[in-house]
């Protein structure tokens, strides 16, 4: 089954006026007095086109704050009067859904404990049959592409067309300077198997630290992200939950006057004479290296030929521990990260070791 989603253009549903769509709000909504004042600070950037706040809050384990609830709906309500500006709330129940339409919330989301869940994203796409209200959906906790692509396709399937995909980073069980680790080309991969999907970066929850969202919220636009979800909060360090990751909307603002808005295209000709050139010699070195992996196979298959006739294991720890020493040195003196080389080896060992099984087993058959 090939995935297919009738997306509506963001530009559609939410006016930017060719701006990335910039969503902010504090993580929680604590007070009725916190809410409005974050609100109203945030409006006054110009630049913020949505307000968010969270009202049902999943922590990892229960006795941290959960959220004020319902009780939070009509502080909404003023914060969208006295700015002027939609609001978005997340939303993991059809509880919270019938709530939030009720109080006027304009966008919802589901949250990254919430997509991984297909029996919960059921009972919420089911909520949310025969509503016109946009979604955006974060990537599942786990780095799981067919989750978040399950996800969109329950949610679209309830009749859904106001889509989007939040990428708030993952977790991976690897140690990260990041609270949830950023997959970038996990997340080229949703966009390649729904291209129209609008993508907002949440360089809040990737960052846990207000020091590094900086560089994460540019990353996400070089990215061609159409958008970014920031936590805002006016007593950052007081806030009630995620203190480390949230600031004022005044150091917001001067964040995002501090972000490069690239395009995808432009109509320089000598830019577009110069990317025809290198682009061509990129095709041809590309082309060689094909040819280089494919000549290196045919050298490890005719190996295996004498592994097989001498009856000697294919894999040979030494060799590899050699291999490995002298490619991640020779990266190093071109000016490439020896990492990268390593982790391309790796995938060559193996295929290495695959091609020369089938010549071992057509020996023996
Ligand atoms: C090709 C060989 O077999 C395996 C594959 C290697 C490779 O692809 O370079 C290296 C060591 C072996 O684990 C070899 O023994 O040299």
């Amino acid at each position: 089954m090939k995935p297919d989603l009738a997306v509506e253009p963001l530009a559609s549903w939410i006016k930017t006026d060719g701006k990335p769509l910039i969503i902010a709000g504090p993580c929680s909504a604590e007070t009725e007095e916190q809410l409005c004042e974050t609100a109203r600070q945030l409006a006054q950037q110009n630049a913020v086109h949505v307000i968010r706040a969270g009202v049902w809050k999943p922590r990892t384990r229960p006795g941290s704050f959960e959220g004020m609830g319902e009780a939070a709906l009509p502080w909404i309500q003023r914060a969208k009067a006295e700015t002027g500006l939609p609001f978005a709330v997340e939303v993991a129940t059809p509880e919270h859904i019938e709530l939030a339409l009720k109080y006027g919330v304009d966008i919802l989301w589901i949250g990254a404990r919430t997509t991984v869940n297909p029996f919960n994203v059921q009972e919420i796409a089911d909520a949310l049959r025969g509503v016109d209200v946009p979604v955006l959906i974060k990537n599942p906790v786990n780095p799981d592409l067919a989750l978040w692509v399950g996800a969109f396709e329950r949610i679209a399937g309830a009749g859904i067309t106001k889509l989007g995909a939040i990428h708030r980073g993952f977790s991976t069980g690897e140690s990260s300077k990041y609270r949830n680790i950023p997959m970038w080309q996990l997340a080229i991969e949703l966009k390649s198997i729904f291209p129209q999907l609008p993508m907002i970066g949440d360089p809040s929850h990737m960052a846990g630290k207000r020091a590094y969202l900086y560089e994460l919220a540019q990353m996400a636009m070089d990215l061609n992200y159409d958008g970014l979800i920031v936590e805002s909060h006016i007593d950052p360090d007081k806030a009630w939950s995620d203190a480390a990751q949230q600031l004022t909307p005044a150091a917001f603002g001067e964040m995002l006057d501090h972000l490069h808005i690239r395009t995808v295209q432009s109509e320089n000709l000598e830019f577009k004479g110069a990317l025809e050139q290198l682009r061509q010699k990129i095709d041809n070195t590309d082309r060689q290296l094909v040819e280089m992996l494919a000549a290196r196979m045919a050298l490890v298959e005719k190996l295996a030929e004498y592994k097989r006739d001498n009856n000697v294991t294919l894999f040979q720890p030494d060799r590899w521990k050699e291999i490995l020493k002298t490619r991640t040195e020779q990266a190093k003196k071109f000016g490439l990260y020896p990492e990268l080389v390593e982790e391309i080896y790796k995938i060559i060992h193996m295929e290495s070791i695959r091609k020369q099984t089938e010549v071992m087993n057509s020996a023996e058959a």
